[in-house]
C-alpha cells in the first residue's frame, strides 16, 4: 500500500480500501441471493451523486431483479435477434440470451439521457454516466457485492436501448454476492503513468 509519512484520516483509508477492493467477477460466480431493496436504493442514490457538467444528470437507470428479469430476458433476446451474430435466428441461441438475465440477482441499466437541447458535448455526458456507474459499483463494493459492467453488443444495442426507452445504452451493471474467492487484480505502478512537475 502507500508509504505513509503522514497519518491518513480513517475516512480516506476506508474509501481507498473500497476502491482497491472493487472487483470484476463473472456472472457465473455470483450467488443467486437477492440484494435487499434498501441496499439497491443506496447504490442508486450513490450513482446520482456523480459529478455532471451543467447539472444535466444525464442518467436514467432501470433496475431488473426478481421476476422483473423476465423482461430483461426478452430485451436480450430481441437485441441478439436484431444483431449480426450468425446464429441470431437460432431458438437455442435466443434461449441462451434469455437465460443470462436469470444468472445474476441484480441488473442496473446505464442509460444515457441527454437534454433535448444538449448543453454539453456527448462525451461529457457519457463521462458523467461513467462516473455514476463507478459510484454505484463502489457503493455496491462497500455492501459486499461484486459484479461486472457488461458492454458487449447486446448490452449496448440500440434495440435494447429502445426497449428500455433510452436514447442510448452504455451497458448494464450486474451485481450480486460473490459465490467464492475474488479474483486477484493488478495495476501497473504509478511511475509508469504519472509525470510529476514540482
Ligand atoms: C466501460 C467498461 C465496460 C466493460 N465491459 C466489460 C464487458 O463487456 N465484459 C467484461 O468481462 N468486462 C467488462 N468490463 C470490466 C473490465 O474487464 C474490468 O474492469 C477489468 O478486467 C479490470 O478488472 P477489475 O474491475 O476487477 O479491476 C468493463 C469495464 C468498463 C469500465
Amino acid at each position: 500500500m502507500t508509504t505513509l509519512d503522514i497519518p491518513f484520516p480513517a475516512a480516506a483509508l476506508t474509501v481507498l480500501d473500497v476502491i482497491r477492493s472493487r472487483r470484476t467477477v463473472d456472472i457465473g460466480q455470483l450467488k443467486p441471493d437477492a440484494v435487499p431493496r434498501a441496499v439497491v436504493e443506496a447504490i442508486l442514490e450513490a450513482g446520482t451523486w456523480a459529478p455532471n457538467h451543467g447539472r444535466t444528470e444525464p442518467w436514467r437507470f432501470t433496475v431488473f431483479t426478481g421476476e422483473g428479469r423476465a423482461q430483461l430476458a426478452e430485451v436480450f433476446a430481441q437485441a441478439y435477434a436484431a444483431g449480426s451474430a450468425p446464429d441470431r435466428d437460432s431458438g437455442a441461441a435466443l434461449e441462451a440470451q434469455r437465460a443470462r438475465a436469470w444468472r445474476a440477482p441484480l441488473w442496473i441499466s446505464l442509460e444515457l439521457h441527454m437534454p433535448d437541447k444538449p448543453k454539453m458535448p456527448e462525451w461529457e455526458e457519457q463521462a458523467a454516466l461513467a462516473c455514476a456507474a463507478q459510484n454505484m459499483w463502489l457503493a455496491a463494493t462497500a455492501f459486499g457485492l461484486v459484479g461486472k459492467w457488461v458492454s458487449g453488443p447486446v448490452m449496448v444495442s440500440p434495440v435494447a436501448a429502445q426497449a428500455l426507452g433510452a436514447p442510448k445504452l452504455l451497458g448494464l451493471l450486474v451485481l450480486g454476492y460473490p459465490a467464492g474467492e475474488l479474483p486477484s487484480a493488478q495495476r501497473a505502478p504509478l511511475a509508469q503513468k504519472v509525470t510529476w512537475v514540482e
